[in-house]
């Protein structure tokens, strides 16, 4: 069993779980209801942002612990300091050492889209993602048959959620795209092996209908490479390690996006030259 089977097997136990302990009809009492959801996918756009969707992820599979003990306070607050166009939270706590709690106060204190990524399987899930003040989730292709895919993503769309669609290929992305899904990210992680390789994303890229908003996922460590999916046509970028390998993740992102600046601004004056 690779381990994504292992990951989806173990969240569909624990959604049950969590169904008992806090029902709907509880989460449904959530202030966050009656608060509209940020748009990712604007933020994006948004030229006067790095296009960055910083994570906070406390250990993973592949890594082991990576920071475990870190603030969701002091971070999330100086990655949009630093010129994040969103966050994304994990929340998944068996594999990566994250709770609903880390979103909650990153929501508390930022202003910004914030991606709620966990491994979504059921209804309930969503309307908990909702229900912590999440403005986005992630569905992965890998995880869900195409037409379940689609009925999350429909359900995510009723409450105001955007989707990020993730795909390692071509066949999942042409099985899963639908009218609720505007936002496609391309994972670079390899499941089987861990390897990342940022190819996949510059392959993959003229596949992506036009229109839909691009996002290159994971394996993301310097600005070059950044610049370079920029020109194959992508607009977000999620990167954790990168940063969460840092004692201080906030000035190792700070760091990145100041000379991402200084790449593109090098570039913008090179073509204004020629
Ligand atoms: O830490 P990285 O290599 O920068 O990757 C971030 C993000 O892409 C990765 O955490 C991720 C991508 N898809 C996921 C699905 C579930 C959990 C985690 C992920």
């Amino acid at each position: 069993m690779n381990i994504l089977d292992e990951i989806i097997a173990h969240k569909y136990k624990e959604v049950e779980e969590r169904k008992a302990l806090y029902p709907v009809k509880l989460l449904e009492k959530s202030l966050y209801f009656e608060t509209p959801c940020l748009s990712l996918e604007r933020y994006l756009l948004r030229p006067d942002k790095s296009g960055i969707i910083a994570e906070i992820k406390r250990k993973s599979p592949s890594k082991g612990d990576i920071n475990p003990y870190v603030s969701v306070e002091r971070t999330s607050i100086g990655y949009m300091q630093a010129g994040a166009s969103a966050l994304s939270i994990l929340t998944d706590s068996n594999y990566f050492g994250g709770k609903n709690e880390d979103l909650m106060i990153a929501r508390k204190y930022n202003y910004c889209p914030i991606l709620r990524k966990d491994f979504t399987v059921d209804e309930y899930q969503i309307v908990e993602a909702k229900s912590i003040g999440a403005d986005a989730i992630l569905l992965i292709a890998a995880a869900l048959e195409p037409e379940r895919l689609k009925q999350l993503a429909a359900f995510a769309r009723s409450f105001g959620l955007e989707v990020l669609l993730e795909v390692h290929s071509q066949q999942e992305l042409e099985a899963s795209l639908s009218e609720d899904v505007t936002i496609v990210g391309v994972n670079n992680r390899n499941l089987q092996t861990f390897q990342t390789d940022v190819a996949l994303s510059l392959e993959l890229a003229q596949h992506i209908p036009s229109g839909m908003t691009k996002v290159s996922e994971s394996g993301l460590k310097s600005p070059k490479t950044l610049i370079e999916l920029q020109a194959a046509g992508y607009n977000g970028f999620l990167i954790g390690e990168t940063f969460m390998t840092d004692g201080r993740p906030e000035r190792a992102a700070a760091e990145f996006i100041r000379e991402l600046r200084q790449l593109q601004q090098n570039l913008s004056l090179a073509s204004a030259q020629a």
